[in-house]
């Protein structure tokens, strides 16, 4: 990997602490760092570069999935520091210069990766004194990797996307999507064309509806400031859900490159079937939960929550049938979920198989469960398929059993460690393309004008149940129902770790 100078905004923030310096470690661990190479941590904060070291010593410690610590005081001696507040252009020389004196003592080339951890209102005036102050001027290459969120809704993002595209090209923007680093949504593309069996099935054919939840236990936590304006729709939905949508639906590229992945991702979301906000009741339920349990726990209501209005409308659920109006999905709902405050953490897709000869079976009391590929994403990693089986111990009754192929969570790099290594050697597939974004909010747009002007009832769920009895009945309406975690399953036949 070529050598490069890593500048981070927001070095002394919460996401630098916990996901951003413990995946530089682990990768430093694997050998998967450039070498040689400098971070350089910007925050406004007067530390020196002992101090900063400190801080990320203690994070690794605190945060990190693995314990070596062996390594530690060679890897932070490639840490420095620089006091720069960012609403100021002046103060960005003697970031220049750091960068470059670093540089020319490591002689690093002109290779410069420029991360912004910090509130979304700075990214344009960073992005612009990059450019101004002449720290995007390389002989070498420049890469950007921005946070969430990408924009409040389609006009805010599409100005951001113009400020940033005036001091980055398009291929130099590494927008994060932290779903698209989890090891079971990247794995999404092999299980789909690395398996010509399921590949053969990816269909409207064969597959009966698709289901993505995203599910929480935990609720707004400290963060009602940003929650309320946001919502599930702005949190969850425009991002994680549509790109979860994305990835499952996407149709077999011509190659396995960046591009090419991306070019599907985009056909999909521009297939989607755009709603008009007057139907938006039909297929999306918006829910806000109210108090109840969580694991033998009272949990407030989400309008007791501190910091949030007493009168708020603001979704904590969202559930959606979306239909994408292409030859392969014509006709198959694809129904996604996600909320805060339910009963287990789970984020999950399960497909649900037509069963073209369930007829065969109408004189058994048995009737055949359907057929299950049930992708576990989070906390869980792993894919099961459920499938039918007559059972021996039950005179031959016929029973749903698991065929499961748990992948275990030890060893598994989290989602940053991924995301981090491909945007340090310039693979942009896990990253979200401007266009991704761009129809995500075109989607997304009449369903928050629908909520602005109350054309959808809020429905209050209790806390540590599934959401509000309307999401149950958006599928019942179709014949289907939601599959949990708690799928009919025997014990599994099969397993592999
Ligand atoms: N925390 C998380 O889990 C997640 C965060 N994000 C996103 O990541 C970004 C950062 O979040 P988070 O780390 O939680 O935020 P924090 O509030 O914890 O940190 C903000 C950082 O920005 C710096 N900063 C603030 N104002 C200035 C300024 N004028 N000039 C220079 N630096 C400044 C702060 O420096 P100092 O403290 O020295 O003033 C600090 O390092 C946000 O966009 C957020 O939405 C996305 C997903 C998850
Ligand atoms: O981006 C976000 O994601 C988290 C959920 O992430 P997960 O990896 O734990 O599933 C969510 O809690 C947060 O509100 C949202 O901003």
């Amino acid at each position: 990997m070529e050598s490069m100078s890593f500048v981070l905004f927001g070095a002394t923030g919460d996401l630098a602490k916990r996901k951003i310096y413990p995946a530089l470690y682990n990768l430093y661990l694997d050998q998967k760092m450039p070498s040689p190479f400098s971070i350089i941590g910007v925050g406004r904060r007067d530390w020196s570069d002992e101090e900063f070291q400190a801080s990320v010593r203690k994070s690794v410690q605190t945060f990190s999935r693995r314990a070596e610590m062996e390594e530690m005081d060679e890897f932070v001696q490639a840490f420095r520091y620089c006091a720069v507040d960012v609403t100021d252009p002046e103060a960005f020389k003697p970031l220049q210069s750091l960068v470059a004196q670093r540089e020319a003592e490591l002689q690093i080339a002109e290779n410069r990766m420029f991360y912004l951890s910090v509130a979304p209102e700075f990214f344009d005036v960073i992005s612009s004194s990059i450019k101004t102050s002449g720290l995007g001027t390389t002989k070498g290459w420049k890469r950007l990797i921005i946070e969430k969120p990408f924009g409040h809704d389609l006009k805010s993002a599409q100005q951001l996307n113009e400020k940033l595209g005036a001091a980055f090209a398009e291929e130099e923007i590494y927008r994060i999507d932290h779903y698209l680093g989890k090891p079971m949504v990247q794995n999404l593309e092999a299980l789909e064309f690395a398996n010509p069996v399921f590949q053969a099935l990816w269909n409207n054919q064969y597959i009966a509806n698709v289901q993505i939840t995203a599910g929480e236990t935990v609720g707004v936590e400290e963060r009602a400031g940003y929650y309320d304006q946001a919502g599930a729709i702005r949190d969850m939905v425009q991002n994680h859900l549509l790109q979860m949508l994305m990835m499952t639906a996407m149709h077999v590229p011509k190659r396995i490159s960046a591009n090419d992945i991306r070019a599907q991702k985009r056909q999909v979301m521009e297939a989607v079937r755009p709603l008009q906000k007057e139907e938006v009741a039909q297929h999306v339920v918006r829910g806000q939960y109210a108090a109840g349990e969580i694991s033998d726990k009272p949990a407030v209501d989400y309008r007791g929550e501190p910091g949030v209005r007493p009168d708020s409308m603001t979704d904590t659920f969202i559930a959606a049938r979306v239909w994408i109006d292409d030859p392969f999905w014509k006709g198959v709902p694809f129904y996604i979920r996600t909320g805060k405050r339910m009963k287990e953490k789970s984020t999950r897709i399960v497909i649900e198989f037509k069963n073209p000869l369930e007829g065969l079976y109408h004189h058994h009391q048995d009737k055949p469960a359907p057929n299950l590929l049930i992708i576990s994403v989070h906390p869980n990693e792993g894919i099961a398929l459920q499938v039918n089986s007559k059972n021996p111990s039950n005179s031959g009754k016929i029973e749903p059993v698991t065929v499961d192929f748990s992948a275990g969570t030890a060893g598994v790099p989290e989602a940053y460690e991924l995301l981090l290594f491909d945007a340090l050697r310039g693979d942009s597939t896990y990253f979200a393309h401007w266009k991704e974004v761009e129809l995500s909010w075109k989607w997304v747009e009449p369903i928050l004008a629908a909520f602005r002007e109350n054309l959808v009832p809020l429905h209050f769920y209790p806390a540590g149940s599934y959401g509000p009895d309307a999401a149950e009945k958006l599928l019942t309406a179709d014949g289907f129902q939601w599959w949990l975690d708690q799928a009919p399953r025997r014990e599994p036949v099969a397993s592999h770790s």
